[in-house]
């Protein structure tokens, strides 16, 4: 303690402390998206001041209308909204929304709000509060220590929480299908057939469905997830194991699947994708793939300033794949490990999807 100075001791306590209370972050976001406060300043139109916003929320009781200012205030900061000048002359500043609220208005087709109600779930985040434990003992992940289960016996016995895992599972994947389209067209040129392994209810093979009408797409996933899903005229559902056997097609698309499943478990899955692939008899006119969407880890030498926030997101995920299955995030080092050792010849990296990068990967 004697070698820090005074300011170097003033500036430690002050980033524990940050680190201490960062959870108010996540927490003041979600109870504005329960009060509904992006939609109402949404809908008002126009800057709206604190008494507007009180005077709009529904559900507020009287006496806590003089600390809606305060959330609102941690809110600015934390870029989920701004402050505007009413109008010209005027002193008071009303509230408008950002890019960042923008995105968790119910009616905005690429809405986040589903996945921060499913991550932000007490299901979800009461296994931090077992981390520590789960370090200590023999459990599989820290949502086991948590709830004396594994998620998929939780889930099993709570279908609402089935319910919330696929729509946040939906909206992530209508925001990732309107980038790829656009941005990732010409990797589905020229195929006859696609299957989505792990594919969901279909959200994002139905994007590509509808842009590629030439395209056979099949979504497959566990039996009971595409029970009673209908069929369209380029898009099938198809019930089923990926550890067994996967439906062949020219190429298979993999999102969000591998960071799920430890190294062992995306061999196995990667080896039946490329049996599927090659078991599909079309010549050598078709460049037969696997497309991947997942991240790639930042090499720690290569975070700067400037990127720094992209890095603790993508380990935001890196610990929630600890804590809740047995997955992780893959540096490109460890994602050409696991290629090669899946039997693939080479691959090639597209960071073209924020956070996450569109990988094709080649028998
Ligand atoms: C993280 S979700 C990703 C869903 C979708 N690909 C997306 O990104 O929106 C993982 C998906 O894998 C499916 N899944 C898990 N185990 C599976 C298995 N053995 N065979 C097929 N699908 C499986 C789950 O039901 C779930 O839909
Ligand atoms: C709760 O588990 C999470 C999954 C998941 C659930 C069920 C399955 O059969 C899976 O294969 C995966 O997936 C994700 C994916 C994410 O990107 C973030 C998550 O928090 C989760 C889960 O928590």
């Amino acid at each position: 303690m004697d070698k820090v100075n005074v300011n170097e001791l003033l500036e430690a306590q002050a980033h524990v402390w940050n680190h201490i209370f960062s959870f108010i972050n996540s927490m003041s976001l979600k109870c504005a998206v329960d009060l509904g406060i992006p939609d109402i300043i949404h809908s008002h139109g126009k800057p709206m001041t604190v008494a507007e916003l009180v005077a709009a929320l529904p559900t507020l009781n009287p006496t806590k209308a003089r600390y809606i200012y305060r959330l609102m205030r941690i809110l600015v900061h934390s870029g989920f909204f701004a402050q505007q000048k009413l109008s010209h002359g005027v002193q008071e500043d009303g509230y408008v929304l950002t890019n960042a609220s923008r995105l968790l208005l119910k009616d905005n087709p690429l809405s986040l709000t589903p996945f921060l109600k499913f991550e932000l779930d007490p299901i979800l985040t009461k296994p931090w509060d077992f981390l520590g434990l789960w370090f200590q003992n023999n459990d599989c992940t820290s949502f086991y220590t948590a709830h004396g289960k594994t998620y998929w016996d939780y889930a099993d016995h709570d279908p609402n929480l089935g319910n919330i895992f696929n729509e946040g599972m939906a909206s992530d994947a209508r925001l990732v299908s309107s980038v790829l389209i656009d941005k990732c067209k010409g990797s589905f040129e020229g195929l006859d057939s696609l299957v989505d392994v792990g594919g969901g209810t279909g959200t994002l093979a139905k994007a590509i469905a509808h842009a590629f009408p030439h395209l056979d797409c099949t979504v497959f996933d566990l039996p009971h997830v595409v029970a009673g899903l209908q069929d369209s005229c380029n898009l099938k559902y198809v019930g089923g194991d990926m550890f067994e056997d996967v439906p062949v097609a020219d190429a298979v698309l993999l999102k969000w699947i591998l960071h799920d499943w430890n190294d062992n478990e995306c061999l196995k899955i990667l080896k039946r994708c490329k049996e599927a692939i090659l078991n599909q008899d079309k010549g050598v006119m078709i460049k037969k793939k696997v497309m991947i969407i997942d991240m790639v880890l930042m090499d720690n030498e290569k975070v700067n300033e400037e990127n720094s926030k992209t890095f603790e997101t993508q380990l935001f995920m890196d610990m929630v794949m600890m804590a809740v299955l047995t997955g992780r995030q893959r540096r490109e080092d460890e994602w050409a490990r696991l290629f090669c050792a899946a039997g693939f010849s080479h691959y090639k990296i597209f960071p073209l999807l924020g956070l996450r990068s569109f990988i094709e990967v080649y028998p």
